[in-house]
Order: C-alpha cells, then sequence, then structure tokens
C-alpha cells in the first residue's frame, strides 16, 4: 500500500504557548488534505500542550536520552516523551550532533531507546558543504547513515538534510537530491531487505511553499522535514498544500 507523504515541521528553540494558534490553524488546514500526514516536533515544554491542542497532525520531541532513566541533569527520556504524549522523535539533527557532539553511536542508541516504548524515529542524516564540495556526498552520508541505524526498522523514517542546506535558503538540485535518496534507500534495502522500501526518505533544508512540490516529485523522496517555514501556518500549510497537489496528480 502507498504510504502518504509525510510533512513534518521541526520548531527547533522556537515556540511559545501563544504560538499553539499556528499549530491549531495547521491542524484545521490538514483536516482538508488528509492525503498527507503531518507532523510538528515543538520544543519538549510544548508536547503535552500540544498534544491537546490538535486532532488531526502528530506530535514528536526533537531528542531524547539514550537510557530510560537516569542522573542526566537536564535530559529527557523516550519513556518520558511517549507519556508527555509524543508520537515520535527526531534523532541525530545535525544541529544536535554540532550542539552536542552527538556521534553516530548515540544517534543508534537513542532510536533504539525510542522504538523500546514504540515511539516513531526520523532519523537525520547529511553532508557538510566541505564534503559536498569534495565530491564524496553520496558515500559519507551513506556511510552515516548505515552507522546510525537501529537493530529495527519499526516505525522508521530518515531525514536527509545536507547541512549547507538548512534555514539557508539554499537547496540542492533535484538531480542531486535524487542521487542521495537513492543512495539511501539502497543502504536501507540492504540492511532491513524488503522493509527498507517501506521506509519513508524525507528531504530537509530550506523547503518552502514555492520549492515543495518540485522537492516532493522527486523519486524517492516521501516528504518532508522543515523548519523555518513550519512555525506559521502561512508557511506550512503551502507545503502541505504541494505534497497533497501531486499526491493527487
Ligand atoms: O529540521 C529541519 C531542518 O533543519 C530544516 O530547517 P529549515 O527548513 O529551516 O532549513
Amino acid at each position: 500500500m502507498a504510504q502518504r507523504c509525510y510533512v513534518v515541521g521541526n520548531w527547533k528553540m522556537h515556540g511559545m504557548r501563544a504560538d499553539l494558534s499556528e499549530a491549531r490553524a495547521i491542524d484545521r488546514a490538514s483536516l482538508r488534505l488528509p492525503k498527507v500526514e503531518v507532523a510538528i516536533a515543538p520544543p519538549a515544554t510544548l508536547i503535552a500542550t500540544l498534544r491537546e491542542t490538535v486532532t488531526q497532525i502528530g506530535v514528536g520531541a526533537q531528542n531524547c536520552h539514550r537510557s530510560e532513566k537516569g542522573a542526566h541533569t537536564g535530559d529527557i527520556s523516550a519513556p518520558m516523551l511517549r507519556e508527555a504524549g509524543a508520537d515520535f522523535v527526531i534523532v541525530g539533527h545535525s544541529e544536535r550532533r554540532a550542539d552536542h557532539g552527538e556521534t553516530n553511536d548515540d544517534v543508534k542508541a537513542k532510536a533504539e531507546a525510542a522504538q523500546a516504548v514504540d515511539l516513531g524515529v526520523i532519523l537525520c542524516v547529511g553532508e557538510s558543504e566541505e564534503q559536498r564540495d569534495s565530491g564524496e556526498a553520496e558515500e559519507i552520508v551513506a556511510r552515516q547513515l548505515a552507522d546510525c541505524l537501529p537493530a529495527s526498522a519499526q516505525r522508521l523514517s530518515v531525514a536527509y538534510e545536507p547541512i549547507w542546506a538548512i534555514g539557508t535558503g539554499r537547496v540542492p538540485s533535484v538531480q542531486d537530491v535524487g542521487t542521495m535518496h537513492k543512495w539511501l534507500r539502497a543502504v536501507l534495502m540492504d540492511r532491513y531487505g524488503d522493509e527498507g522500501k517501506e521506509i519513508r526518505i524525507l528531504y530537509g533544508g530550506s523547503v518552502k511553499g514555492d520549492n515543495a512540490a518540485e522537492l516532493l516529485s522527486v523519486p524517492e523522496v516521501g516528504g518532508a522535514l522543515v523548519g523555518g517555514a513550519s512555525l506559521t501556518a502561512d508557511g506550512f500549510v503551502p507545503i502541505i498544500a504541494a505534497a497533497s497537489a501531486l499526491d493527487e496528480g
């Protein structure tokens, strides 16, 4: 069965209670666009409230600890996120790798911790500008993915996010996105066999209403992980609408 396109907003360190009105508007719009699976990952402080606020869209977290509990001041575990109302968690975002020194081993452990409590996982990978310029982006990102993959494909999605495209307004060519997604699909099938065919591979990095249709129509692109443009209904709904229109086309 063909899966719905998955469009996920990562609010990063943005969002106060007042911003939930945007999430409500996105939720209402999503009711009119049921062919697309929509979700928002707000900051942890808003997960429980967002869960109670929306009815159509998924609610996720942006990180979890690799352990279930313990002496880890300031951290939040996967079971805690689940209890707060999260459906999924993003792991391995390049901002977490850069800001908190997360390694591929950490990312894999976090993904497995999330799966252990039946949270969906969006596992992020992506190359730096230097790696792209050196002509080795595909090999490097495919290896990064192979090193991060959890033992099971349960509720797993992957997000390809070239670091140089995040928040910059720059996007790779559709050819480059297509080539990368093909490589990532090969890694997933190599690891999980036929199950690897079903894993959605999202594209992330400067997705907006005006480039979403083009990016989402690339073969093997199963959705989008959206930062800045997901913070408002005006920015996010056109992306969801573009995904919905593609499905009809
Ligand atoms: O997780 C989302 C990405 O980092 C993309 O962010 P952006 O849409 O602001 O470029």
